[in-house]
């Protein structure tokens, strides 16, 4: 076993035994007092604090939400939980990816790269609780209506990913003012991958007054445009190559709305145009060829309420979103690539463009 194995399953060793330790440079907390204790130490010293909530699997999306908050605090905080009341009884929860270790990995390449940058800012800790620890009181309840504590922010929650995950944006608002609460962090870093997460985050901040600056990162993407993603690890070569159509539509609506045009039919008839031309595409492949996907919506809406605009208002702006779920293989063909689940898990894509004030 290599020296940095060694110390890597010592690390997943001691996480499961003990409640904080240290990482060559980076701290590692499973409970609130000691990450509190901590905390409190780097106030005294007159450090700032940037959190960076993630549910691990980590990707470069997640890196450079942590390598801006290296940028703009001296101390980041990253939190690694897969929160469970955000995920609705028939999702994913289960299969959600978990890599600690090559969570813990990069975290740490990222952290010499800022040593050796100098930058003001160095990856200080992570937080990685137990379900205990972050639900103390009752179990934590995926239902509706529900049982137990929770931060529900309407009617943003209801809207586009809320109508098909109705209990997400609940699950999403109640950990992080939990985490938010814990780490008192100056600033706070999100992905504008998950937008409407972003609007939901920062309307919480406002309306509840937390003492914490949104910041929200440009989305990563693949070489080919795909939106980084850590359920990205579940499509194998054919649907990865199918993974784009949602980027593509969003792409060609913006452009339509770049040369001039504002009217929502207009724009949103050009992001159908190329999700509808692929799917008729792949009905007419054999089952070891096809990649199927269904899309869920397509929207155009205010960048604050998130309500649908039937006119984008120049002066604002508006945001463009869109989901859709590859559907599982149906037949798979000889020496085909597949993705962790071999393809058989249905995944859900989102991403999203944001159209600028004109
Ligand atoms: N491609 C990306 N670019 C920038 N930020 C991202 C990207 N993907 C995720 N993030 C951000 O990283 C943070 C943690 O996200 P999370 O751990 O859920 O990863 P994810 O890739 O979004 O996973 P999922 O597959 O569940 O959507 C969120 O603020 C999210 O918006
Ligand atoms: C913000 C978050 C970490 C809350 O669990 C999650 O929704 C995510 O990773 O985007
Ligand atoms: N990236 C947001 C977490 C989720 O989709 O479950």
């Amino acid at each position: 076993m290599s020296a940095y194995s060694a110390v890597r399953s010592r690390t997943s060793l001691l996480l499961s035994e003990t409640s904080c330790f240290a990482l060559r440079s980076i701290h590692v907390f499973r409970d609130v007092a000691q990450l509190r204790q901590h905390r409190r130490g780097l106030l005294l010293n007159g450090r700032t604090v940037g959190l960076v909530p993630t549910m691990g699997a980590m990707h470069k999306g997640h890196i450079s939400l942590a390598r801006q908050a290296a940028k703009e605090n001296t101390d980041v905080f990253v939190t690694i939980y897969v929160n469970p009341t955000q995920f609705g009884v028939n999702e994913d929860l289960d299969s959600y990816p978990k890599t600690w270790d090559s969570d813990i990995k990069a975290l740490e390449e990222l952290d010499k790269d800022l040593e050796k940058s100098k930058s003001i800012g160095r990856i200080n800790a992570v937080f990685a609780p137990t379900t205990k620890t972050m639900y103390p009181v009752l179990p934590p309840d995926s239902t509706l209506p529900g049982t137990g504590s929770f931060v529900t922010i309407t009617p943003l929650a209801g809207l586009l990913e809320g109508k098909s995950r109705p209990v997400f944006f609940r699950g999403v608002a109640t950990v992080c003012m939990k985490l938010f609460n814990i780490v008192e962090p100056e600033r706070v870093y999100f992905g504008q991958k998950d937008v409407q997460q972003t609007v939901v985050i920062k309307r919480m901040v406002k309306d509840f007054h937390l003492n914490t600056e949104v910041r929200v990162i440009p989305t990563e993407r693949e070489p080919d445009g795909l939106a980084m993603s850590s359920r990205n690890v579940y499509l194998g070569e054919r649907r990865r190559r199918m993974g784009i159509v949602l980027s593509l539509a969003l792409k060609a609506a913006e452009t339509a709305y770049k040369m001039g045009n504002t009217n929502r039919d207009d724009i949103l008839a050009t992001a159908w145009d190329v999700t509808n031309v692929m799917s008729i595409q792949q009905d007419g492949l054999p089952p070891t060829k096809k990649s199927i996907f269904e899309v869920d919506y397509i929207s155009l809406a205010d960048p604050d309420t998130l309500e649908e605009v039937s006119e984008v208002d120049p002066a604002k702006g508006a945001v463009l979103s869109g989901a859709i779920k590859m559907l599982p293989l149906e037949a798979e063909a000889d020496g085909e690539r597949l993705g962790l689940g071999d393809d058989k898990v249905p995944v859900r894509l989102i991403d999203n463009i944001m159209l600028s004030p004109q």
